[in-house]
């Protein structure tokens, strides 16, 4: 059976502002008390993992050890169907790391160039579908986790469009809209994307 989540301090795995403010959002009807990696000064783990679940454990195991609360870790990521599933677990990767103002950011602008470099070899009538992946895990101190996944089908666009967001949300476009990420509302993001289909379940299983 799973474990259920009694209200509290929860630390946020995630050293990534964007997917902190979105899970801060879908956290607060919750009466969760929600306090991010990066504000606790945890350490970013190496994310040694093969898979979205394996490195989404080991994000959540090493927050809730060394802050001593519940942690929810997200580890996600783009897979494009003509490039077998790739970037996927490496989607951070893709972005070259940048300092600017002595905050480590990553740029990805260029990121969203390689993948879109790689389609336009395949020429114009290259299928430009994707899908954007969360995985959700939670940890508790003594040790325990429960993991759920969520999924988003949608295509890739360029150039890039649209300024709300993070990551490549300028460039995906969800299945049945004609707007980026990047250009809907925040809240409407929330309703429809990877990271709200997990959270879903996530409530359906641990509140
Ligand atoms: O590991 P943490 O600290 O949580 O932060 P991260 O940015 O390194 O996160 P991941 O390892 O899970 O890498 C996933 C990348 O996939 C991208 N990504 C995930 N969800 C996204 C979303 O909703 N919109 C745009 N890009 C997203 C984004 O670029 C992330 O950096
Ligand atoms: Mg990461």
């Amino acid at each position: 059976m799973t474990r259920k989540l009694a209200p509290g301090k929860l630390v946020i795995a995630s050293h990534n502002a964007g997917k902190v403010r979105e899970i801060r959002a879908l956290l607060e009807p919750f009466g969760i008390d929600p306090v991010s990696a990066g504000d606790l000064g945890l350490p970013e783990p190496e994310e040694t993992g093969k898979t979205f679940r394996e490195n989404a454990l080991l994000k959540a195991h090493a927050s809730a050890s060394a802050a001593g609360w519940p942690a929810l870790a997200d580890d996600s990521g783009l897979e494009v169907a003509a490039l077998h599933g790739r970037p996927g677990v490496y989607t951070a990767d893709w972005a070259e790391r940048q300092w600017f103002e002595g905050n480590p950011g990553r740029d990805w602008y260029m990121a969203m160039g390689k993948v879109e470099g790689l389609l336009a070899e395949q020429g114009p009538d290259v299928d430009r579908s994707a899908a954007f992946i969360c995985t959700l895990a939670l940890a508790w101190p003594d040790g325990h986790a429960e993991v759920f996944e969520g999924r988003a089908a949608g295509h890739l666009d360029w150039p890039p469009r649209g300024k709300l967001g993070f990551g490549y949300d300028p460039v995906f476009v969800p299945v049945g809209k004609s707007l980026t990420y990047a250009e809907i509302d925040p809240g409407e993001k929330h309703a429809i994307s990877h990271r709200a289909d997990a959270f879903a379940k996530l409530v359906e299983g641990v509140f």
